[in-house]
């Protein structure tokens, strides 16, 4: 993000799930500067006001739209920004945040929890989705602290900024696998996996989708972790529900509340069924198992 302190700022704000990245790299307009989600669960993208106009404003609709998010577009609010250092203001409305028992995701320039039990992570807000701000993140976090043993194998799918694996591997989790169809989310991952102090060994980063391959290793994963959308669990389902014909427990997020039948029908047509669910604001997720294999 510019620093922005010569004139005034058309900050543009929505409430979506979709990623901010994918939105930029759609809008494919060099005027705007990066996205980002607040602490509210709202993303901003910022235009220097002489630059913004009705016409882009229907073009990001069609953005969303075309991204699946046509309600994204209606609930958009623009707010004129007097012109400020936006670097420092972005950087004091990240603060540090607490989920379920024992996680804390900080920004590196705030100080230690130092707490035995704390398990901490330090996230700086980049472009890769995975602050632990959006709902569909916090709910997989809540399950992943009470489902990991020590030394399980993690795939996830759709791993954005890294969030998720690497929680489970700060909950003991041996190793773990990150798939993201983006490179930059791969890239940022990357940099938060080393600032982390993970290892690649420990932590692999791979920029792809599920693949049979992934599905087949010799040794079956234990855990999947899929915080996507409806229309990608949907459509990765033969492989994912292969995951859990192969023992894995599968945790979903992404999913609308009006969505959760949808998932749960396709799935169990498969063999494969929700065993738990959580919800929040809005979005659901579940906890899923093949009827063959053992619930744990
Ligand atoms: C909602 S974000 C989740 C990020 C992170 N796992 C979290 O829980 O905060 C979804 C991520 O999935 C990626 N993605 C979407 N479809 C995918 C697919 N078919 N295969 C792999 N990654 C995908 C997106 O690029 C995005 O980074």
């Amino acid at each position: 993000m510019g620093t922005g302190v010569e004139s005034n700022w058309i900050d543009v704000q929505m409430r979506t799930s979709l990623d901010a990245g994918e939105v930029l790299g759609l809008l494919n307009d060099p005027s705007v500067t990066g996205g980002w989600l607040d602490g509210d669960g709202t993303v901003h993208f910022y235009w220097p006001a002489g630059e913004w106009s009705g016409e882009r404003l229907a073009h990001l609709r069609a953005v969303l739209l075309q991204l699946g998010d046509g309600s994204a577009g209606a609930s958009i609010e623009i707010r004129e920004e007097p012109a400020q250092d936006w670097n420092r203001l972005w950087a004091q409305s990240v603060t540090p945040l607490r989920i379920g028992r024992r996680v804390l995701i900080r920004p590196s320039w705030e100080p230690e929890d130092g707490g035995s039990d704390t398990i901490e992570l330090v996230i700086d807000p980049k472009q890769a989705f995975g602050t632990g701000h959006h709902a569909t993140t916090s709910l997989l976090i809540e399950w992943i602290e009470d489902l990991v043993v020590g030394g399980m194998s993690i795939l996830d799918v759709g791993t954005g900024s890294g969030i998720l694996a690497m929680v489970a591997l700060r909950c003991g989790a041996g190793r773990a696998v990150g798939l993201d169809c983006d490179p930059e989310a791969i890239e940022c991952a990357r940099g938060y996996a080393a600032q982390n102090g993970f290892d690649e060994e420990t932590l692999r980063l791979t920029v792809g989708r599920l693949t049979a391959e992934l599905v087949e290793t010799p040794e079956p994963w234990q855990l999947v972790l899929a915080n996507l959308d409806c229309r990608t669990l949907l459509e990765t389902s033969e492989l994912l529900a292969r995951l859990a014909q192969r023992g894995a427990t599968l945790l979903f997020s992404g999913i609308l509340v009006e969505q959760e039948e949808e998932i749960r029908l396709a799935y169990a047509e498969r063999g494969v069924y929700g065993t738990e669910v959580k919800r929040k604001d809005g979005w659901v997720a579940l906890r899923l198992r093949a009827s063959e294999s053992c619930d744990g």
